[in-house]
């Protein structure tokens, strides 16, 4: 090829940061998708630069981001995490030294969590198929239960006393509020539900359902539903068809997108995007799961969730086609059961890699998918 035609392909750079446990195990085989992908599809390329942050760098040097580092993070198009957390950190201070520490400063104020029922896998509900559970959770990504206000006094003595403070501001309800209406509204059903707490949350959740009212009017052609989140997870489990865009608080969403992800089949196969919708930062692109220190190092991480994760992001960036080409390989790729044990198999993360790099030469190549 000549120099002048590599030149013309859309170049995209993106910052991986692994991070702990199984985090360097599931974006190392995302990485090696995504080259096998730019590289058969010839339309564009993609560019990485790693980024060696990890609670190891904080037993090392006391930070996980050294100074100067969002700097550098904010030349890239887009970020690709794996996880952040060790045994021997505490939890609040890995989370908050590098996952929140990108998020907040970044305002990827919109946390997006697709989940489905893969082709070829099974959902633990006896009744639900591929089709049954099609979902889309919106997280709030920037306050709320999670804005870090709050203290200790009175440390390790009887009236100890310690807050934890939600922050419910309108500006920022609003703004994702609206951001997950206009997702409902690109998707076929256009049926949105609004997840509070209302009865017991008098305040912030009392505002929220009020600003989804608002919203929606600007909305109509949108189907619109309140729930209270502990019904909800009843709803998840014994009614999955009938929901489809979900909107909940940074916490209450949290945990129903865990519920999700288990519901369509595992943990493993769920992906996550941060997005900054004005698109003046870098987004961050992560599985929905965290360090796993129980299978780390054991080659079985499902790197699913990390694939799908990589659609996202490219889809993110502009390469619709490419991202569900991706999707649909991971597909085939589960419905040869090829598939960790998670989901039931006995493959590795490095076999699952493999059979998904094999299915996109193939796909590109328009061979036929094998019958194997
Ligand atoms: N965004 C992030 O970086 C997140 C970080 N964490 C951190 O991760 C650490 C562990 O947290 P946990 O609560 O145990 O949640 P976790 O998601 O790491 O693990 C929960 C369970 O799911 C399994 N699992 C997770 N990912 C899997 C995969 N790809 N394939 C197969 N099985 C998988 C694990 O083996 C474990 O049994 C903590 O330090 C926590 O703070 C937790 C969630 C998100
Ligand atoms: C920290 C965590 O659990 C999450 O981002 O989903
Ligand atoms: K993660
Ligand atoms: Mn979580």
């Amino acid at each position: 090829m000549s120099p002048h035609a590599v030149s013309e392909l859309k170049t995209y750079s993106i910052a991986n940061i692994p991070a702990d446990g199984i985090g360097p195990e599931v974006i190392s085989a995302g990485v090696e998708v995504l080259k096998c992908l730019s590289e058969a599809s010839g339309s564009y390329k993609i560019e990485f630069e790693d980024y060696d942050w990890s609670s190891e760098t904080y037993k090392q040097t006391g930070g996980y981001i050294p100074e100067g580092g969002l700097d550098s993070l904010k030349k890239h198009d887009a970020i690709f995490f794996g996880a952040v957390g060790a045994p021997d950190v505490p939890d609040h201070i890995s989370l908050w030294g590098l996952r929140l520490a990108i998020c907040q400063p970044f305002q990827q104020y919109a946390n997006v969590r697709p989940t489905k029922i893969l082709r070829g896998t099974t959902s633990p509900l006896r009744n639900a198929k591929t089709g049954d559970l099609d979902w889309v959770i919106i997280r709030e990504n920037s306050e709320g239960e999670y804005a870090g206000q709050g203290g200790r006094s009175h440390r390790g003595l009887p009236w100890e006393t310690a807050t934890e403070v939600s922050i419910f501001t309108r500006h920022c309800v609003e703004r994702l509020i609206r951001f997950a209406f206009e997702i409902a509204q690109k998707r076929p059903k256009k049926h949105i539900t609004v997840v509070t707490k209302s009865n017991a949350q008098r305040n912030g959740m009392v505002m929220w359902d009020e600003v989804a009212g608002i919203v929606a009017k600007d909305f109509p052609d949108v189907k619109v539903e309140k729930m209270l989140v502990d019904a909800m997870t009843c709803r998840m489990v014994l009614q999955p068809n009938s929901l489809d865009t979900i909107v909940a608080t940074n916490l209450h969403a949290d945990i129903l997108s865990d519920l999700a992800a288990a519901l369509a089949g595992s943990i493993g196969i769920a992906p996550t995007s941060n997005l900054d919708p004005t698109r003046e930062h870098p987004s961050m692109f992560e599985p929905i799961h965290g360090s796993a220190f129980d299978i780390t190092g054991k080659g079985v991480a499902n790197p699913v969730g990390t694939f799908w994760t990589a659609a996202e992001m490219l889809r993110w960036l502009g390469e619709e086609e490419a991202a569900d080409r991706l999707l649909e390989c991971v597909e085939n790729v589960c419905e040869r059961k090829v598939v960790t044990r998670d989901l039931g198999g006995t493959a590795g993360t490095k076999e699952v890699t493999a059979a998904v790099c094999e299915e996109i030469r193939k796909s590109y190549s328009g061979k036929k998918v094998a019958e194997a």
